[in-house]
């Protein structure tokens, strides 16, 4: 289990990761999304060890990850892909892998194998796709056979194709017990791969839960014959309206509210469902500038 509590970090006077929360537990795949500068990779690095934090802390099963006796056998970690040597091929990465973490050289080959690189392990990573640098990071990172996954942005680079076996690779990962924290700035590239969401911007999380949880009470999405017509009914009847791009309305009330209304004023409604307005709505509302949203337990 990984456990952040109040976890700080300042560079002079910025702030860059706020007094943050969290926990990821075993059987889950946890998605750590924010836009870009939101302090998702300085929340890693502070759960990996490279960078101490101001205050608070984070912690993998209880201890510090400096504290782990054999670190790669616990947890694997992925923070940069591209970061890897260029000129070694991908075979020769995974056997450096392996000696330090004192397995046999054969586990490379079984490693190439399960991300999908065996036919590429004799190249040079300097001339892998990012995707592939990803796939080679994810077999370093699950070397050590660890219980615990902690990936930056590995959906980076990935065709859909990647994105999809990434997903069954970690689904897999989470079902026999692991715990996986992946960070990404695409909430698109995740929403199929985790079950819970810690979202951050600017340095504090702004919202956290299950997937379904943060989903739940988004209002209502309904469709009129006349558009003009029926926003004006539901403004007046002192709902919050917004007209979106496909022609809808997405109201902050129940469909049963707009349903009312809309009798009531005669408006033609050819649509009408519960607004789950897209997760990414809800991202960008959360962690846009004007955003002053308060921590969701
Ligand atoms: N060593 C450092 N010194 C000063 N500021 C830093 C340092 N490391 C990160 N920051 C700042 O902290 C903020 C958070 O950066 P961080 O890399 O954690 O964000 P991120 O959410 O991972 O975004 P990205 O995906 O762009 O890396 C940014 O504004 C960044 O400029």
């Amino acid at each position: 289990m990984i456990t952040a509590t109040h976890l700080t970090k300042r560079y002079g006077n910025y702030t860059a990761v706020d007094d943050v929360s969290f926990e990821c537990r075993p059987g889950t795949v946890t998605g750590f999304l924010g836009p870009n500068g939101a302090g998702k990779s300085t929340t890693l690095r502070m759960l990996t060890g490279l960078t101490p934090p101001t205050s608070g802390t984070v912690t993998i099963d209880g201890r510090h990850y400096t504290e782990l006796p054999n670190p790669g056998r616990s947890v694997g970690v992925m923070l940069d892909a591209a970061a890897q040597h260029p000129g070694r091929t991908g075979r020769e990465t995974l056997k450096v892998a392996a000696s330090l973490l004192d397995l046999p050289r054969t586990r490379a080959d079984e490693m190439l194998e399960l991300v999908g690189l065996s036919g590429a392990g004799k190249r040079r990573v300097g001339n892998y796709s990012l995707g592939m640098r990803q796939r080679l990071g994810i077999a370093t990172a699950l070397m050590g056979d660890p219980a615990l996954l902690v990936l930056d942005e590995p959906a980076n680079g990935m065709d859909p194709e990647g994105i999809r076996w990434m997903r069954g690779l970690l689904r897999d990962f989470a079902d026999r017990g692991g715990t996986v924290l992946l960070s990404s700035h695409l909430l698109g590239e995740v929403q199929a791969t985790v079950d819970r969401l810690v979202m951050i911007g600017h340095g504090r999380i702004v919202a956290q839960g299950a997937l379904d949880e943060l989903l739940v009470g988004q209002g209502a999405i309904v469709r009129g014959l006349e558009p003009a017509g029926l926003l004006a009914a539901l403004t007046g009847a002192g709902l919050t309206a917004t007209p979106q791009p496909d022609g809808t309305l997405a109201v902050d009330g129940s469909p049963e509210q707009v349903g009312r209304v809309a009798l009531a004023s005669g408006q033609v409604i050819v649509e009408l469902r519960e607004g789950r307005a897209a997760l990414e709505d809800l991202f960008f509302t959360l962690t846009g500038d004007q955003a002053a949203v308060p921590v969701a337990a």
